[in-house]
């Protein structure tokens, strides 16, 4: 199976192409890199440990449109939809790991995949998604009697907060408490606030330094509290799950799938 990658000098960018390297049953097809970009026409292994691939970086995924089979795309939401839009009029898979979209944004990917096989996720790395899992069953058991807090920190390059995984797990919380998230949602606090209302689900973020991606549920109440906490270490780990959905996605119909279809964690 041929994979591009766009936003292929990405700091996500670099690590997938390697990702890709280092799969069975998947081949580098196609590298793009923004238009204008001094890297156009380089391999695509010159800036990863690879060494040389064979792929020149495009400018364009019109370049590069027959040498691939299915594109995976960590870039920002203007990009993704334009190339959702690409992959649904060409006959492409694709594989979405960009954060920071609009609700609106959303319904426009989810339009395309009823078109495309598409699988999105705001974090791509098992730990995460099992941890969604357990996130689910300590909310159901805990109930409403714990205050609950999330709290990410990454790097001082990111763009969106918080971070789509934080957002990914205030949902699966709130829904296992019977609560809207756009309801309960208090992101940041700030001067006289007043007291915690029992229902909310509070957001902090940090940016600092070179943080890979640090994510902690906090359950609270008089007498106990517990955290549950994923620390990525490395961008290897969502390069990993972002091949295993390209991979599964192979025999699918047009859908909008998530990495726990990918990893069979749904119930
Ligand atoms: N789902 C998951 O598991 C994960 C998701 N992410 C998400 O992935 C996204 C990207 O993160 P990150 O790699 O850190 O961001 P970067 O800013 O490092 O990468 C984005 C790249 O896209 C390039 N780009 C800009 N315009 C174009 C274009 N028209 N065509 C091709 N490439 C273009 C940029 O180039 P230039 O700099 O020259 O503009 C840049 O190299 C974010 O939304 C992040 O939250 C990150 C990690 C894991
Ligand atoms: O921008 C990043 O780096 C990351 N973004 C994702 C998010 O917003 O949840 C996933 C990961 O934590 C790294």
């Amino acid at each position: 199976m041929r994979v591009a990658v766009i936003g292929a000098a990405g700091r996500m960018g670099k690590v997938l192409i390697e990702a890709v390297d280092g799969t069975e049953g998947l081949e580098l097809g196609a590298a793009v890199v923004a238009p204008g970009s001094s890297l156009i026409g380089a391999d695509a292994g010159d800036m990863t440990g690879i060494g040389k691939t064979g792929v020149s970086m495009a400018g364009s995924l019109e370049d590069v449109k027959d040498d691939f089979d299915v594109l995976v795309d960590f870039t920002f939401p203007d990009l993704t939809l334009e190339n959702a839009e690409f992959c649904k009029d060409n006959g492409k898979m694709l594989v979405v790991g960009t954060t920071g979209m609009t609700d609106a944004e959303k319904a426009r990917l989810a339009l395309a995949a009823e078109s495309a096989p598409i699988v999105f996720a705001p974090n791509m790395s098992v730990g995460v998604n099992v941890v969604l899992n357990l996130l689910r069953t300590a909310a159901a058991t805990l109930g409403d009697d714990y205050d609950v807090e999330i709290v990410e920190a990454h790097h001082r390059h990111k763009k969106d907060a918080p971070s789509g995984t934080a957002l990914r797990m205030g949902e699966v919380v709130a829904n296992a408490l019977g609560r809207d998230l756009k309801e309960c949602a208090v992101y940041g606090r700030e001067g006289f606030t007043g007291e915690r209302t029992r229902n909310e689900i509070g957001f902090e973020t940090i940016r600092a330094g070179d943080v890979v991606g640090d994510h902690t549920v906090l359950f609270a109440t008089e007498g106990e509290r517990i955290e549950v906490t994923h620390k990525a270490s490395s961008r290897m780990t969502f390069a990993k799950g972002a091949m295993r959905a390209a991979l599964w996605l192979q025999d699918k119909p047009a859908r909008l799938y998530d990495m726990q279809d990918v990893l069979g964690l749904k119930g």
